[in-house]
């Protein structure tokens, strides 16, 4: 209880301490020792203060991505999307969990990527070497979103947020797979975000779908005895911020590693050894 009200008040001594306090405050309560001694009343206000910086984060990359000019964006787009397309990483993944970039919520493009991910093939050794693609589709606004496999772009329709989704069904009527029941394993995955730094944190719209999806990814590899996919963020420069700067709580999922227009920054152990 005591642990508590010190923490609400420290939070009113100003800005910087609240965030440094935070960083601390989440992990502290992920111990259950400590999440013994913190009253529900206090976990319950530094979780609304946690989210009412989230919010306040947010509004201010949206500021900054706002302010990025047509090339400026284009020229990071570009260079973000070649180091992925010329990547070692990239060219040996097989399966992958990718965004379609949304451009009015000023996302770093994908469409390269995606457009030439479905259709490449190796006509000199006769082989298909095209990788299976799994994009996202919100179910409902309770965090729930699937990753469903398409084939190529027309199988999008713009959903009521005006961000392009898969139907359910496939063109022949057939229900399209869901990486959740796919037989084999997805290597990589491209995430969006709203900003991320150097040691894994990554700050989503606030939807919780991605940090929902991706644990039960994880615990989907772990009971199949599969690899972890890797986790890379792509991001504007605007989007990486100092560490100690992004809060976090015990259900953010870390990300692996962020491709900027600078070049990859691998994070884990796992991104180091395939990414450097
Ligand atoms: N391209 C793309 N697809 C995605 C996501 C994403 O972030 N990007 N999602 C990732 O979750 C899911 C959709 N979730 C979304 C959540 C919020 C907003 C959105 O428009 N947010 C506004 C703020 C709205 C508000 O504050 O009321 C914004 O961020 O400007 C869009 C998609 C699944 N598909
Ligand atoms: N694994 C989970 N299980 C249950 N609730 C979760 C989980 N992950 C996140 N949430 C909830 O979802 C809500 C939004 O979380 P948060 O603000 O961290 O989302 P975000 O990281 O910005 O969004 P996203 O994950 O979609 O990119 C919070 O209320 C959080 O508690």
């Amino acid at each position: 209880m005591r642990r508590g009200l010190v923490v609400v008040d420290v939070l009113l001594k100003g800005e910087r301490s609240l965030l440094m306090l935070h960083s601390t405050c989440c992990s502290a309560i992920s111990s259950p020792a400590i999440a013994n001694r913190t009253s529900s009343c206090a976990k319950t206000s530094m979780a609304t203060t946690v989210q009412a910086h989230k919010k306040a984060l947010r509004s201010d990359i949206r500021k900054a991505l706002k302010a990025l000019s047509p090339q400026q964006r284009a020229h990071e787009d570009f260079a973000i999307q070649s180091t992925i397309l010329g990547s070692s990483w990239f060219k040996w993944s097989q399966r992958l969990c990718a965004y379609i970039s949304c451009p009015a919520l000023r996302e770093v493009d994908t469409s390269t990527i995606l457009s030439q991910l479905l259709t490449n093939s190796d006509s000199e050794h006769q082989v298909q070497t095209q990788k299976e693609l799994y994009v996202p589709r919100v179910e409902d606004k309770n965090s729930n979103m699937r990753m469903l496999k398409i084939t190529t772009m027309d199988d999008l329709v713009a959903n009521s947020m005006n961000i392009l989704e898969p139907s359910p069904l496939d063109g022949s009527g057939n229900q399209r797979e869901d990486v959740m029941s796919a037989t084999n394993p997805v290597d990589l995955f491209l995430l969006p975000g709203v900003c991320f730094d150097k040691e894994g944190r990554r700050l989503g719209r606030g939807g919780g779908y991605y940090d929902v999806l991706l644990k039960r990814y994880q615990d989907l590899a772990l009971e199949k005895k599969w690899n972890k996919p890797l986790l890379v963020a792509l991001a504007y420069s605007v989007q990486i911020k100092d560490e100690g700067v992004i809060p976090v709580t015990p259900t953010d999922v870390p990300i692996d590693a962020i491709v900027s227009s600078g070049g990859v920054i691998p994070i884990s152990p796992i991104a180091k050894e395939k990414m450097s």
